[in-house]
Order: C-alpha cells, then structure tokens, then sequence
C-alpha cells in the first residue's frame, strides 16, 4: 500500500477481486516504472484517455518516500483521446502526456519520450514504421528510431535566444537561454570552477523577466575527448518543477547545440555525460536534432 497516494474510484483499475486460482488480485493503479540515463518516470497507461490525473496525485505517485518515486509522470494517452493531442491524432496515435515530479505540466522531455516509446514497443501498442515511431507532445511531433541498445528521438530543433544568468550560492554564472520546445539556460562553468562543487539542492536564481515560466538550468564542463563524435561535455542539470536529475533529455540537447555552436559547426555529434550516463545529441545534414541515449523499463505493478 502506498499511504501517499490517493486516487477516488474513478481513476482505479478494476482487475477483479479473485484470481482463477483463487488469490487476491489488487485493484488499483496501474503504472510501470522507467528510466532514461537515471532521468526516472512513473508510466500511466490510460489508451482511453478515463484518468483524471491532478497534480496532487502526480505529485504522490512521484514522492521517493511515500510513492513510488520518480522524476516525472509520462500518461500514456491516445491523442484521439486528449484535449490537448487530438489535432495531432492523424500525425500520431499515442500522446505523452509529460508531468514533473512536482505535480507541473512540461511541454517535452527528452528522455521521458524515449522511455514512453520502450512502454509501447513492449506493451505491443504500436510498431515502428520505416520513417520511425511518431509521438505526439506539448512541444509537438517527435520521431523515434529504435535501434539495440539505444532510442533515436528526432527532436526540436534547439533555438538559442538570449543571454542570462544563474546564480548558485555565492557564484553567478552566464549562460545562453534556449529553446528546445521547453525552456533552458545552459551555463558554462570557468574560473576552475567544478562541476561537482556545486550545490544543486536548491534552485539556481535566474531572471524572472526571461524566463517568465521558470527554466531547466544546466551547468556544463568540458570532458576529454572522445571517438566518434565532434566534442564532449559534462553536464549537471536543475529542473524546473523536478529539482536536481541525473539526467535530461531536453537538456542535453540544448548543451549540444551551444557545444557546436561554440566549436563553430553547424553540423555533427556532441557526447553529453550527465550523472546518470551518456547521451548523443546530434546535428545532421538534412538539419534534423537527434538525441540518442538508453530506454529501460524497470518494473510494473499497481497501487492500491
Ligand atoms: N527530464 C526531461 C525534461 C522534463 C521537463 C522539464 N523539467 C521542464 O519542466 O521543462 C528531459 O529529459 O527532457
């Protein structure tokens, strides 16, 4: 029984009270657990779009203590079947409806997709075409290409548009403010600065003015060079309405874009090392974004 979380009846999936051999079977929410590089989800399939999802409830399921634990909440929805989604229904059949651990709606998260497409893949909801797996988001269409080990997701194309700032403690650090379908401020560290020296615990300080909806900040050193790829970053990442993650799709992407930039390509590959693994963020030649990085799904089970 997870005390901390409570649902009203509506929102509880009926299995039956006897099993055929005569046990218990839990009635209940059902979820699956999943993580991306560490960057972890509580899965909610609901194809029907029949669960009323508030953020109290969001915020139970993800709470390490008293749910089951998680950085976000990613219900898995026909977009027929959402408000938000069903324009996309002739795009994409499935939406990712992305919540943070806080109980906030997020516009994309980038692991968080990645994660969403192993659910279907292995639930057998839906079977990659030759062009991909399309899913709708907040932020739009994304496409995934599932290889062995790793998922390929097509993302936004990243969009610097600013400068600011982001204070930690007692140290202020620039950054570039980009767009990547959500908000990011990337911040290069200097001055023999480390990045583990830094104390994430609480939210950085940032520019209300630019970042009027708040921001995923991520602080970034550079890493020893690496085969197969044009640069190699570190990266530690505060989100917005989750706090401090192993890792973050969305914010890896926005990293790498700033990576090449600043080694003056406008094409080619950057390794992101967040705490939790590595990611790939890739610029092609026909000007697509990819973010590439591992899928797994750790557990499933029901909440009484
Ligand atoms: N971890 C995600 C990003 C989740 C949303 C973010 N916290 C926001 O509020 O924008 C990712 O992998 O991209």
């Amino acid at each position: 029984m997870m005390g901390g979380v409570r649902f009203t009846k509506g929102q509880r999936v009926t299995e039956g009270q006897r099993a055929t051999d005569g046990s218990r079977v839990t009635e209940g929410l059902r979820f699956t657990k999943g993580h991306g590089t560490g960057n972890d989800f509580v899965i909610l399939p609901d194809p029907d779009g029949e669960l009323t999802l508030t953020p109290e409830l969001v915020a139970s399921l993800c709470d390490r203590r008293r749910g089951i634990g998680g950085d976000g909440v990613l219900r898995v929805v026909r977009s027929a079947k959402h408000p938000e989604a069903a324009g996309s229904a002739g795009q994409a059949e499935w939406f990712m409806d992305y919540w943070n651990s806080d109980g906030s709606i997020a516009e994309m998260c980038g692991n968080g997709v990645r994660v969403f497409v192993r659910y279907l893949l292995e639930n057998e909801l839906a079977t990659p075409g030759p062009a991909g797996l399309p899913v709708a988001t907040r932020a739009g269409i994304m496409v995934a290409v599932v290889g062995a080990e790793t998922i390929r997701v097509r993302m936004t194309t990243p969009r610097a548009y600013a400068g600011s700032t982001a204070t930690v403690g007692p140290l202020t650090v620039p950054g570039v403010a980009v767009d990547c379908g959500n908000p990011h401020l990337v911040c290069g560290l200097h001055d023999g600065v480390a990045l583990g020296s830094l104390d994430l615990t609480r939210e950085p300080l940032v520019d209300p003015a630019v970042f009027p909806h708040g921001v995923n900040v991520e602080f970034v050193e550079p890493g020893e060079p690496v085969d197969g790829v044009d640069g190699h970053v570190l990266m530690r990442v505060h989100e917005r309405g989750s706090g401090e993650t192993l890792s973050c799709g969305t914010g890896a992407l926005a990293v790498g874009a700033v990576a090449l930039r600043d080694r003056g390509l406008e094409t080619g590959s950057i390794a992101v090392d967040v705490p939790g693994g590595r990611l790939i963020v890739t610029a092609d030649e026909a000007g697509d974004w990819w973010l590439e990085g591992p899928a797994v799904l750790v557990a499933t089970g029901t909440v009484s």
